[in-house]
């Protein structure tokens, strides 16, 4: 093979190969050198994520493509009692210093337990086999400081998308009520401060903790930062997004019962007053805190509260909110963004990066077709269907009255795989961007209105013996299927 050729491989062994794949290394209990249990979390497509029992602190979050999306400074201590600068430590159940006790409360201190039989959460709040569940209980020494009996547990799970998800559950096990904060001090990587904005806090009061906690009230646009900034978002709404112009991403913060948001830079002169942080550190982290600050929660006795984090990253589109959802009317393809959307909508699609490009598979096929298009080949022929869509949908309607067995396999199927789970995938979310082949666009907008049966889909039948492999791989259809799902590559290349 050259540089620049493809290989596609559509079939359900794929699937099947994913599942396995899954269940055998998405939770891994380690140590860490000072003899501390950690979880690996990982999911199939390679994102991952680390989670320290010392605090229940997530130290680590990585994309697929392996890329680390929380900050760790390069002088963070990694020996209890202390947290770690970095990743996400839990303040709990004090904030800063609103209380009498230690600053940001004790539980990212403490040692937690993997907590092997947990009440059940809702089935959304683990869609893949990559969570752990942590439990945190006060010890005697802490009932002397907060005499509160509590049972703190902490699922941090990794989404089949690679979005990383902390779901917090808080039961008062004592016969009186007590009130809590509660933040995920959550230390985002980024480029550069002076390259990022923050959205979603636009004219809302914020508290001021270097005057004092003073209350003031932010401007219309969104936040950017030149100074040291320690502040306390008041009422927010449950998304916030932090863009990073240079690195070309976007995190996306989504939470439940948290109204509040942290957000701290030190700056020059604060970086170098903490003894495990970098001089030059606060250039590259930024930390926007999901949180419950300024009306502590009460738990009446027996009662639980419940929270919810989500993390997701995305490379940066243009616009700075979100397409709207559920439609799909509108397409946004770059090319910079088609690896990590595959990520995204990895429930959608399979995805196959070959030459970095990511070519999109889905639904079953009746037959492997593993198939090589030389580069000159597939150029030539690209050229021949670029003088527009019609062109393509003629070859796709000639494709389907020659071949309509292989039709139905690698078009017609697939549109239905993906119109319904695009479907089910545009439910869940608030917006959903989908990088499609071209060829399947029309299949896909049928299917969106009618009723799919996605069990009988996922059924493989007996292969029908009209139409045998060779037969397929010896088919004229079989380039024009080829090309229209190569399609995808192409625009995502010219766009
Ligand atoms: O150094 P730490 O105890 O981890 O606290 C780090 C920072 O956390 C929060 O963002 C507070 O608002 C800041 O005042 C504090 O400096």
């Amino acid at each position: 093979m050259e540089p620049g050729d493809c290989i596609i491989d559509g079939g359900n062994e794929w699937y099947e190969n994913t599942e396995r794949r899954m269940q055998e290394t998405a939770v891994e209990v380690t140590k860490d050198r000072n003899g501390t249990d950690q979880v690996l979390l990982r999911n199939p497509r390679g994102a991952s994520a680390r989670v320290s029992l010392h605090g229940g602190q997530v130290l680590s979050w990585r994309a697929d493509r392996g890329e680390e999306l929380l900050f760790t400074s390069s002088k963070a201590v990694f020996k209890p009692p202390y947290a770690v600068r970095g990743g996400i430590p839990i303040c709990f159940p004090q904030f800063g210093q609103r209380g009498s006790l230690e600053q940001h409360g004790f539980a990212r201190n403490r040692t937690w337990i993997i907590d092997e039989n947990p009440p059940p959460l809702h089935p959304n709040d683990s869609d893949g086999k990559a969570y752990i569940d942590l439990l945190l209980k006060p010890s005697e020494d802490d009932l002397k400081i907060w005499p509160h009996s509590f049972e703190f547990r902490l699922r941090v799970y990794l989404t089949t998308d690679g979005n990383l998800s902390l779901i917090s559950r808080i039961r008062n096990i004592n016969c009186k009520p007590f009130s809590f904060s509660i933040a995920y001090h959550t230390y985002f990587s980024i480029s550069d401060i002076s390259e990022v904005r923050v959205e979603g806090l636009e004219t809302l009061d914020y508290l001021d903790n270097l005057c004092q906690r003073e209350r003031f009230t932010e401007q219309g646009d969104a936040l950017t930062f030149e100074s040291e900034v320690d502040r306390v978002y008041l009422g927010s709404r449950d998304v916030i997004a932090i863009f990073d112009h240079e690195r070309k991403r976007t995190f996306f913060i989504r939470k439940e019962g948290l109204p509040d948001v942290g957000v701290w830079n030190p700056w020059e002169k604060k970086s170098k007053a903490i003894a495990d942080f970098g001089d030059e550190e606060y250039k590259q982290m930024l930390c926007v805190n999901g949180a419950a600050v300024e009306k502590p929660i009460t738990l009446k006795p027996g009662e639980e509260w419940t929270g919810r984090l989500e993390l997701s990253v995305v490379p940066s589109m243009h616009q700075s909110t979100p397409p709207p959802s559920k439609t799909i009317d509108q397409y946004v393809v770059a090319p910079c963004i088609a690896s990590t959307l595959a990520s995204k909508l990895k429930n959608s699609f399979s995805s196959i990066v070959c030459n970095n490009q990511s070519v999109y598979i889905s639904g079953k096929s009746r037959a492997l077709i593993m198939y090589f298009l030389p580069r000159n080949w597939c150029e030539a022929m690209l050229k021949d269907l670029d003088d527009g869509h019609d062109k393509l949908t003629r070859k796709m309607q000639e494709l389907n009255e020659e071949c309509p067995t292989l039709f139905e396999t690698i078009v017609d199927e697939r549109d239905q795989y993906m119109s319904s789970t695009l479907l089910s995938v545009a439910r869940k979310h608030n917006s959903v961007v989908a990088v499609v082949g071209r060829g399947h666009l029309p299949g896909i907008q049928k299917y969106w209105k009618q009723p799919v049966s996605i069990n009988e889909l996922m059924t493989i039948p007996p292969q029908k013996p009209a139409l045998s492999t060779g037969k397929i791989l010896a088919s004229p259809g079989f380039a024009i299927a080829g090309v229209a799902i190569v399609w995808g590559i192409y625009l995502a290349n010219k766009i």
